[in-house]
């Protein structure tokens, strides 16, 4: 006989418990044992509701597997750039999404890939392991200096503003950002809105905090890299796509800037042996931005909240549209 409780998906085996919790206690949850694709289209078959935890693509291949019954999707990502909305959206299934918790943690792996680059952390490692060090050199392995530094944050949501306020408290003598609109935000932290080029242009540090979208897909190309300083270093902690990759190796190789932090990659995980894990002025990290731990329960908490809303008819706690 079946039950009237509705049916949730999960699409990941290690979806953090307090979320998993919640869900189990209104739902019947089933939970994916692996990370195969083939599994995720198997297993919606039937539910209302799906909990998208892999960054994987959410097409209508999904959305047809799971039936007409499904009510609400929630990713258990703030970026949302692997969904097609549009067919979710054509469906009228209600779409949810993660954002806000994950930015303190996001913001705290910017700054610290912003130090790690400027300072030359990765090619210092190798030059202890390679038993380069030279002591009392004082021209040697210099870095960037933060303080009084001119910062360009690309894309100033809520992400770019937590960087902005960390900024703060490294004294940098000027914060500008580049995006559709002036914010209010802006104003209070003493940010200033400015185009893209100039931003390239005057900035000593760059942070690319904006979502993945048609406009900003590859924007940072080889034109992008030749408006930087020489000395200047780019931070990622958003999508790899937004970055022409083997221009940003070039213009690392050859000096055209000065050092990369990036958490985001294209692809992601990296192929083996890939060109940017060979460059010393490089430092990577694998996609870590809200890997920590309570950030990580706090996300499943209000996205399994944003899908209990979503399958029970309410609004969402943070919708799409
Ligand atoms: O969007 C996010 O929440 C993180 O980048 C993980 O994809």
């Amino acid at each position: 006989m079946s039950s009237n409780i509705p049916k949730v998906l999960v699409s990941h085996p290690r979806f953090p418990e307090s979320g998993l919790k919640l869900l189990q206690s209104k739902f019947e949850v089933t939970v994916c044992e692996g990370v195969e694709r083939e599994e995720i289209v198997r297993k919606s078959k039937g539910v209302e509701g799906i909990l998208w935890v892999n960054c994987e693509l959410l097409n209508a291949e999904i959305l047809d597997s799971a039936g007409p019954q499904l009510k609400a999707i929630v990713t258990g990502t703030a970026g949302f750039d692997y969904v097609d909305l549009a067919e979710i959206e054509k469906r009228g299934i209600q779409f949810g999404y993660t954002p806000n918790v994950p930015n303190d943690a996001v913001a705290d792996l910017a700054i610290g890939l912003m130090i790690a680059a400027g300072r030359r952390f990765n090619e210092g490692f190798q030059k202890i392991v390679e038993q380069k060090w030279q002591l009392n050199d004082p021209l040697w392995m210099l870095g960037q200096d933060i303080k009084g530094s001119t910062v360009g944050i690309v894309g100033f949501g809520r992400i770019g503003q937590v960087i902005a306020r960390r900024l703060k408290g490294f004294d940098v003598a000027r914060i500008i950002y580049s995006g559709n609109s002036e914010k209010e935000e802006g104003r209070e932290l003493g940010a200033n809105l400015v185009s893209f080029k100039p931003l390239l242009r005057e900035s000593d540090f760059v942070f690319i905090a904006c979502p993945l979208t048609n406009e900003t897909r590859n924007l940072f190309d080889k034109a992008a890299f030749e408006e930087m300083k020489e000395t200047s270093v780019l931070i990622n902690i958003a999508r790899g796509g937004i970055v022409v990759q083997t221009d940003l190796i070039e213009a690392l190789r050859t000096g055209k800037i000065f050092a990369a932090g990036l958490d985001v990659m294209d692809p992601e995980p990296l192929t083996e042996n890939h060109p940017l894990t060979k460059l010393s002025n490089c430092v990577l990290t694998p996609h870590l931005g809200s890997a920590a731990t309570r950030t990580r329960n706090n996300m499943s908490l209000l996205s399994a909240k944003n899908l209990i809303n979503g399958i029970e008819g309410k609004p969402m706690l943070y919708p799409h549209y």
